[in-house]
């Protein structure tokens, strides 16, 4: 008798949860919204977990046009393709869009460290940690910031000259990982490590790859999405298959605990300050953030001059106003002990993971085309014959040819293809297209970058596209590779100046060119957000007489 209640309990549950799931995968056709039809177990999940996302994407581009809706397990997801739209969202209307939705989690809970870093803090505390941690992007930071870039990229030389005396193929990909996270701690954090001694040994890095060694094709992230109601569980058992391939140690706590330490002792020993940005981070503790002041337009990153002016009036890009919330804001509290620790650890993995993805990215492109390299070889002896052999912030803004070179590169192949994502944060109606509050709008990164409309012949490695006479045709919001608007990335011209600062130093001292590892094709590993190269990246670095 007990089995049968059980059993017919057991049934009703599960019907009810049938519905639900039901109810949920319905959502986008009642607003009308085409796309793939999901499946109630895993939305369409399933198809991008067995075909790959970048090839799912591009099918339901070509199938349902610029504007579709999909589900990623049960989320619903909006995906948007075309420029013009994505510019009332990310820039226009950015005060209802203000918010990055977590796309294969739910947003970390208010418990977790990580609710308070920069990528994941949500409303009004965005603009406010934002706003502390822009000045230390500043043009008059990055200018100080590019001699320690130069201390570093010296190391990365000698690495490579090692390297290549030994007479093996390399994968300087590994080298560039350790490039980055030493010139972050040095520039955010003021650390010196000595991570670029022992390149494929150092804690730092080692820890660092395996928190972004996750692949899109993984079954923990198609539990994650599918199944909302056993996240915690998923998400014990992630952190459970880090431990397993990190002999046991957790490296988002290892290192979320090294920085710790390096907070605490900043803190202890007034004598150990600088100007950078886990200081600026430090000071925000004493002050108040006056959010009166600022802007949307100055929390943009962008590469033209300095928006940060606390004298600047008014918006410089005439699409962006201030939200209401700017206009309402008084001053408000700093950053708290938690916030600083997210926001330390935040910055070291996204200053670490990206550059030297770009980099990477970057070197197989020169190699495969050496009268790109050789146009640029030519720009950099020009301008060291003229202005001496060490660069800096500004002579690197005259390197207008490299400039072209890595913009292309990051057309190419966006490290970054899936973390563009925007929430609603109420209805908002763009013609027919009705996006619900809460609502998740995509960019699709790659597939903007890949348009034939929006790109010619969007296949061919070109840096002429962005000549100072082509880019003027380019539709700015077709290139994302740092996303786009106020909330686009802090650390864009940061990792700009750091890329072309090596790239520059490098091809002064080295041609690049394939040897036996050399892929033709750089294998892509697809990551749930970012693209690497899959196989690392080789070439013989021969050195120029
Ligand atoms: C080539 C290198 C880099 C690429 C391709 C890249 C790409 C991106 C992208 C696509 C976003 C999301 C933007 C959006 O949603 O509109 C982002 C956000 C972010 N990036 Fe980067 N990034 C790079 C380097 C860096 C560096 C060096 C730092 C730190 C110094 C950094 C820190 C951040 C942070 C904190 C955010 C979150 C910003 C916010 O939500 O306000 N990134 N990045």
């Amino acid at each position: 008798m007990l089995g049968v209640t059980t059993l017919g309990l057991v049934s009703v549950v599960i019907f009810l949860w049938l519905l639900w799931r039901k109810k949920r995968i319905t959502y986008l056709e009642e607003l009308e919204i085409p796309g793939p039809k999901p499946n109630i177990l895993f939305g369409n999940m399933w198809e991008m977990y067995t075909k790959g996302p970048l090839y799912c994407l591009q099918k339901w581009i070509d199938k349902y046009g610029k504007v579709f809706g999909y589900y990623l397990g049960m989320r619903p997801v909006i995906c948007i393709a075309d420029p013009d739209l994505l510019k009332n969202i990310q820039i226009k209307d950015f005060q209802n869009f203000i918010n990055r939705p977590g796309l294969f989690q739910a947003q970390p809970k208010p418990g977790n460290k990580m609710s308070h870093a920069l990528t994941h803090v949500q409303g009004h505390r965005w603009k406010e940690i934002r706003s502390v941690l822009t000045p230390s992007f500043t043009t008059g930071k990055l200018k100080t910031m590019s001699s320690i870039m130069n201390y570093a990229i010296q190391e990365l030389l000698t690495n490579i000259e090692k390297k290549s005396q030994e007479g093996k193929p390399f994968d300087v990909y590994k080298l560039y990982q350790s490039l980055t996270m030493d010139v972050i701690g040095r520039c955010a954090l003021g650390i010196q490590t000595d991570v670029q001694k022992s390149p494929e040994e150092h804690e730092l890095v080692k820890n660092s790859r395996v928190i972004f060694s996750r692949e899109f094709h993984s079954w923990l992230t198609v539990m994650m999405v599918s199944f909302p109601e056993i996240e915690t569980i998923m998400t014990k058992l992630g952190q459970m298959s880090f431990k397993f391939r990190n002999k046991g140690v957790n490296p988002v706590f290892r290192l979320m605990s090294m920085c710790s330490q390096v907070i605490q002792s900043r803190k202890a020993d007034n004598s150990k300050r600088r100007p950078d940005l886990l200081q600026l981070m430090i000071d925000s503790q004493n002050k108040k953030v006056d959010m009166g002041k600022i802007t949307a337009d100055q929390l943009t990153a962008g590469d033209e001059a300095d928006k940060y002016d606390e004298k600047a009036q008014g918006t410089e890009n005439g699409d962006i106003k201030p939200s209401e919330s700017n206009k309402a804001t008084t001053k408000t509290r700093g950053l708290s002990d938690t916030e600083i620790e997210a926001n330390a650890f935040i910055a070291l993995l996204a200053g670490y993971e990206t550059t030297s993805t770009a980099l990477g990215f970057t070197t197989h492109l020169l190699v495969k085309h050496p009268e790109v390299q050789e146009k640029i070889r030519q720009e950099v002896d020009q301008l060291m014959a003229e202005e001496g052999e060490t660069l800096d912030y500004a002579k690197v803004h005259k390197l207008q040819y490299l400039d072209q070179v890595l913009s292309e590169s990051l057309r190419f192949y966006p490290p970054i293809y899936l973390f563009v994502n925007r929430q609603a944060s109420k209805d908002i109606q763009y013609g027919s297209l009705r996006i619900p509050k809460g609502m998740t709008v995509q960019v699709p990164v790659y597939h903007l970058h890949h348009d034939p409309n929006l790109w010619p012949n969007p296949e061919k490695f070109d840096p002429d596209r962005f000549s100072p006479q082509n880019r003027q045709k380019n539709n700015p919001l077709a290139w994302q590779p740092f996303g786009q608007g106020p909330r686009n990335c802090i650390g864009m011209r940061f990792a700009q100046m750091e890329a072309k600062l090596a790239l520059a130093q490098i091809l002064h001292k080295y041609r690049l060119e394939p040897n036996e590892m050399t892929e033709k094709e750089l294998t892509i590993t697809v990551r749930p957000a970012t693209l690497t190269p899959g196989k690392g990246v080789y070439a013989r670095f021969v050195p120029r007489n």
